[in-house]
């Protein structure tokens, strides 16, 4: 019910500001953690069509159980491109991606992929948004004891009987976090969610996806080109350069909790840290990309 008070140590669902993001716990516990996937992509190289050049060359890398990575790059350098392949909704040309030891041929309510949009359908509630991910994996059994510890979870238990089209952008992101919670996956791949909300609401769902991802144990992927965001978020963060895409660099996070969350010494080394690497791959990028044009004006 809207107006209703939220659970303690529930995330904050209206994203207005209960209390500095730096002092703020993350969401608790609800439950036994899940087995996070394990991700292993093999020699991945990918061309959308046969006569086409590559969009990715040659990736390698793994993902370990739980971790969270962001995948950082340039527009167009093959982000989404290989996040499909993660979930199964594209095949590469050459290469596989291997996750808990079985090669990925397609999706599956076990890696489940959010997007900018959140797609919800605006004449239902948001229980019964958050319950189609049950419905289509064929658990409807589950949704009344599931859906009201998964709205508790991303803190909209407050509004489970609201109608979707009434909630702001960013609870309606978080309705799409509940129903891609709620069939229990073992991955969550996150393209760009966020980018579409203003700073506030979106450091509030930055902070909140990290704590539930880390709660539950999950293995989390999030594309972006904010370098923010991925030092905000990610345990580890992949540097992609364009053309084609390839694995630039591989760097670890290395952040408390508090520090995270912004604004402290620590936050800042590793921003400046990062953004120096970024902008060195894609000013290498910028110089041959002048190389090419210089040679095809000749
Ligand atoms: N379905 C498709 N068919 C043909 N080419 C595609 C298709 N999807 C993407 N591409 C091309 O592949 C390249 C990589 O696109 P992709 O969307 O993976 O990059 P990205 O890094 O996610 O970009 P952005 O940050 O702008 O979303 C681009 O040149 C794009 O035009």
């Amino acid at each position: 019910m809207p107006g209703a008070s939220t659970p303690a140590t529930a995330v904050s669902g209206t994203d207005l500001p209960a209390s500095s993001p730096a002092t703020r716990s993350p969401a608790a516990p609800r439950r036994a953690a899940t087995k996070g996937a394990h991700v292993a992509v093999k020699s991945l190289s990918h061309a959308y069509r046969r006569n086409d050049g590559k969009v990715l060359d040659g990736i390698d890398f793994e993902i370990g159980q739980g971790e969270i990575v962001a995948l950082l790059g340039r527009s167009g350098c093959g982000k989404s491109t290989l996040l499909h392949m993660l979930a199964g909704l594209t095949q590469p040309s050459e290469g596989e991606v291997v996750i808990n030891g079985n090669g990925v041929r397609e999706p599956s309510h076990k890696w489940v992929m959010m997007f900018q949009a959140p797609s919800l359908f605006p004449w239902l509630s948001v229980a019964q948004n958050a319950a189609l991910g049950l419905k289509f994996t064929r658990r409807g059994h589950e949704i009344d004891a599931r859906i009201p510890e998964i709205l508790d979870l991303v803190d909209l238990g407050a509004f489970a009987d609201r109608n979707a089209q009434e909630l702001s952008g960013g609870q309606q992101q978080r309705v799409a976090l509940a129903r891609s919670l709620a069939p229990q996956p073992e991955m969550l791949l996150l393209d760009e969610p966020f980018s579409a909300l203003d700073a506030f609401t979106r450091r509030n769902l930055q902070r909140d996806v990290r704590a539930i991802a880390r709660n539950l144990g999950l293995t989390l992927v999030i594309v972006t080109h904010d370098v923010g965001e991925a030092v905000r978020m990610a345990d580890r963060v992949i540097v992609l350069q364009a053309n084609p895409g390839r694995v630039a660099e591989d760097t670890a996070i290395d952040l408390s909790e508090e520090e995270r969350a912004g604004g402290a010494e620590g936050f800042q080394r590793e921003h400046s840290r990062l953004m120096g690497v970024y902008s060195r791959i894609a000013e290498a990028a910028d110089a041959q990309d002048d190389i090419a044009n210089d040679f095809t004006q000749l």
